[in-house]
């Protein structure tokens, strides 16, 4: 992708109303743009990185037998009403009359519709276990929307739902989901610490919270250092193996939320010199809540007595668009961003030192096909700016590779290649380069 003609909106000045740095950096390196309090516009570059987080969660959650489908963003009053939590969302809810002054409202999660399709289309345990995932917009009218997108009012969820006959089997499927959370933010450069949480108006009595550690996060956390340095599972996983073992390796070591914290218990189980008191950024959580739905929607199966009985029920919820700013929490610098490989916009920046120069300008369009032909994404700043412009604007975006092409440097033969995370620097052949990112 050329430069000269994209659309980077980049800012010189931190936006006033940014208290964060992730805030402030996605707004500054133009990956969104606000249209109202807690409703943001996906600029180019920020889209790119919502499609890449998004694309890792699809991958591990197929990987864990989920089967995706999409589901509205609207939803009739009345399914609400019939699980009964019409009343009892209170004023988070968006609530709609269309043209035929009929009830509708924007969803903020889909556990009753989704009910609703396994109780239309599902009618005996054979077809257990079931888990339905979608990756759909959300819609909570936040009282206190803030820190751009990690407390928007419309925002992307990954939620999935899982069905089976009993609460033991229910637990195997909240496991694979644990193991399968595991998994996804490893893989998008984060550590991901899942703690014991409060389950809230999704309801239930087992759940987890997923939390990126960081300082602006909104959740004071406690836990064990143990749990920091933990293993994450292999891509070859068995999930219709026993999870039980990696489930009891996460939650052995002491972590909890502060609203399930028990100070008594930290004392007791975690050394001093183990004991982590911090902040997190919640991007997931993992709910198992039994027949909370299915027994007020009637959703049943023929269990293998003959008798009819409520489904036992899990949602799991990942934060893909609030990942964005814990991504960025995580990994940020005075320059800028630095993101992970597996995420960002682009894999490697192409600065053109000397626009015009035609060698310069072939070798770097080389580069950038040699980038693409390996599967690699480039963004190739051929504009005539100031080297030093390129430079900041390349720290801001906080691409992990720099490539940088200059008439010097090719005069004897050399590319720079620039590690944005550490700043180390390489001089090398151009196909050198190419094949050192790869
Ligand atoms: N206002 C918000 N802005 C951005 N992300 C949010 C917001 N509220 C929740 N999230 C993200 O969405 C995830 C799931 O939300 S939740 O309420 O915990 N869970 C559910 O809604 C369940 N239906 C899970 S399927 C959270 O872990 C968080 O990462």
């Amino acid at each position: 992708m050329r430069l000269s003609r994209y659309l980077l909106p980049t800012l010189k000045e931190n936006p006033a109303e940014a208290q964060i740095a992730s805030h402030r950096l996605m707004l500054r390196a133009g990956l969104i743009r606000q249209e109202a309090a807690g409703i943001y516009s996906w600029l180019p570059a920020g889209l790119r990185t919502l499609r890449k987080i998004e694309a890792i969660v699809r991958e591990e959650m197929n990987r864990a037998g989920a089967l995706e489908l999409l589901m509205p963003t609207l939803q009739l009053a009345d399914l609400w009403r019939e699980s009964g939590r019409y009343d009892a969302y209170g004023p988070e809810m968006l609530r709609i009359r269309d043209r035929h002054e009929r009830e509708l409202l924007y969803g903020p999660t889909n556990e009753d519709m989704v009910t609703a399709i396994f109780r239309a289309n599902v009618k005996s345990y054979r077809a257990l276990p079931l888990n339905l995932y979608h990756v759909q917009w959300k819609f909570r009218d936040e009282q206190r929307p803030r820190f751009g997108v990690m407390r928007g009012r419309e925002f992307l969820m990954k939620d999935a739902y899982s069905f089976d006959l009993d609460e033991a089997t229910a637990r195997r499927s909240y496991q694979r989901m644990f193991v399968a959370y595991l998994r996804t933010f490893a893989r998008m450069g984060i550590r991901a610490i899942p703690m014991r949480a409060e389950t809230g108006p999704i309801g239930g009595d087992l759940s987890h919270e997923f939390l990126v550690l960081a300082q602006t996060g909104e959740s004071a956390v406690y836990c064990d250092k143990a749990v920091l340095d933990l293993p994450i599972p292999g891509a070859g996983v068995d999930y219709d193996g026993d999870l039980d073992p990696i489930v009891q390796q996460w939650t052995a070591p002491y972590a909890a939320t502060e609203d399930v914290h028990d100070f008594e218990r930290f004392e007791r189980e975690v050394p001093a010199e183990r004991r982590v008191q911090t902040r997190g950024i919640e991007v997931g959580q993992v709910f198992y809540f039994g027949t909370k739905y299915s027994a007020p929607m009637k959703a049943l199966v023929t269990g293998p007595d003959g008798s009819d009985k409520p489904i036992h029920g899990g949602s799991y919820g990942i934060g893909v668009s609030r990942l964005l700013g814990a991504i960025i929490e995580a990994g940020h610098d005075d320059a800028g961003i630095v993101w992970p490989d597996a995420v960002a916009p682009f894999n490697v920046g192409i600065v053109d030192l000397d626009p015009g120069d035609a060698q310069v300008g072939e070798v770097g369009a080389g580069i950038q096909n040699a980038l693409e032909a390996l599967g690699l994404d480039a963004l190739h700043d051929d504009t005539d700016e100031r080297a030093g412009v390129k430079f900041a604007r390349m720290d801001l975006l906080g691409l992990p590779w720099q490539l940088i092409v200059g008439r010097r440097g090719l005069g004897e033969g050399t590319v720079e290649l620039k590690r944005r995370a550490t700043g180390e620097r390489l001089s090398l052949a151009p196909h050198d380069a190419v094949a050192h990112i790869a």
